[in-house]
């Protein structure tokens, strides 16, 4: 029996990988889920995750806790984006480890590269350059993610991974007006246009830059193919001090071509206007999956049924949104 904590299964990437676990529980499979909601564990208070781990003693732990959001959110709270997410991470990481917890994946971020590195983004372009300002405090806590678990494994011999996910969407993801990303955050704002038959919707920035989006059921697939290699495996196909392995789909749009698609999607036949005092951030972020695609992992999810997905989603559950 093998007894698997999922932090963060209420969030988008948390709850698809705990639906992912549950079936293969349902199917068989002898696992034992732990899960708690932020209300009932504070993963940024030190005492609390060493009590719970101490009486869980989890066999395998997935970090999928953060606090998260889009470029407004991330320039905006510097200090919670640094201080949370540096807090879950030691707090997680070491306490796993003192409870005796050998496994551990956690998620990072394609932020983590230097905004002006060579696209596509290899893993090797970590530490290479300056990071772009408006998400730089999350790029250093998530950086500080994968140097602490390979820390652990230099010192202690632990087998503790880590994913750096692309931008990410999908089913119960945070269509919040401000502080979400940019794909549901076009979702509300051009299904209220298009139920309202207003005829300007403004996107953020110039349009230009551009980003890959990886469906959530893709991400979820590919954190447990990660997690479920076999040491050697991901011993071979990573270094010591070069651990993470990226996840995408490789390839990406700009942000205009994004929007014209959520428009087509919510059947918005206005115009689309830009607001150029609000930030464009890195001009382009495409992850090099070749790493992850070696080892025999690819996404499925095309971004337009995903989009169409996460729009029927959306308008189905706008009344339970949690934020
Ligand atoms: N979404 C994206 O585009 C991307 C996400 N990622 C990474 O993937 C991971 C999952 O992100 P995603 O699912 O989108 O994020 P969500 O915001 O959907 O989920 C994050 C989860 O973490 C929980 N959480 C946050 N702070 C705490 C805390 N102090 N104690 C306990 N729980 C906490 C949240 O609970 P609550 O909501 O109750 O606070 C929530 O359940 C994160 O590591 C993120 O950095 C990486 C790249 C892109
Ligand atoms: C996942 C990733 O997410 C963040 O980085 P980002 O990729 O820049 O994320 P974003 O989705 O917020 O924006 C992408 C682009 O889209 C433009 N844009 C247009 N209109 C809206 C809009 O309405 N909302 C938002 N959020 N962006 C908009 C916006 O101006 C930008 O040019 C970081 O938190 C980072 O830390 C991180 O890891």
């Amino acid at each position: 029996m093998q007894k698997i904590y999922i932090a963060g299964h209420r969030g988008m990437v948390g709850g698809a990988i705990a639906r992912r676990l549950q079936a293969r529980k349902d199917a068989g499979e002898d696992l034992t889920l732990i899960t708690r909601s932020h209300a009932e564990l504070d993963l940024t208070n030190q005492q609390a995750v060493c009590d719970f781990m101490q009486t869980e003693k989890p066999d395998v732990v997935i970090l999928a806790a953060a606090r998260v959001g889009g470029i407004h959110a991330n320039n905006t709270y510097p200090a919670d984006f640094i201080y949370d997410n540096l807090m879950i991470e030691c707090n997680v990481v070491h306490q796993a480890f003192a409870a005796g917890c050998r496994r551990l994946l956690q998620l990072g971020s394609s932020c983590i590269y230097p905004r002006a590195v060579h696209q596509p983004m290899r893993e090797d372009a970590l530490l290479t350059g300056v990071l772009e300002p408006t998400n730089e405090p999350y790029a250093v806590a998530k950086i500080a993610g994968i140097k602490l678990c390979e820390s652990y494994n230099r010192q202690h011999g632990t087998d503790y991974r880590s994913v750096m996910p692309t931008n990410l969407y999908g089913p119960g993801d945070n269509f919040h007006p401000d502080n979400s990303h940019v794909l549901p955050a076009l979702i509300r704002r051009f299904h209220q246009a298009a139920q309202a038959g207003d005829e300007v919707v403004t996107i953020w920035g110039s349009g230009k830059p551009r980003r890959e989006f990886l469906h959530v059921d893709d991400m979820a697939e590919a954190s447990l193919f990660v997690l479920d290699l076999d040491r050697a495996t991901y011993d071979a196909n990573t270094e010591p001090m070069l651990s993470h392995i990226n996840v995408g789909c490789g390839t990406d749009v700009s942000i205009m071509e994004l929007a014209q698609m959520v428009a087509d999607v919510t059947g918005f036949r206005g115009r689309i206007a830009n607001d150029l005092s609000k930030p464009d951030g890195t001009m382009r972020k495409l992850m090099d999956v070749s790493r992850l695609a070696d080892m025999g992992w690819r996404a499925r999810v095309e971004l337009q049924t995903g989009l169409q997905e996460t729009y029927d989603w959306f308008v189905g559950n706008q009344d339970a949104m949690r934020r």
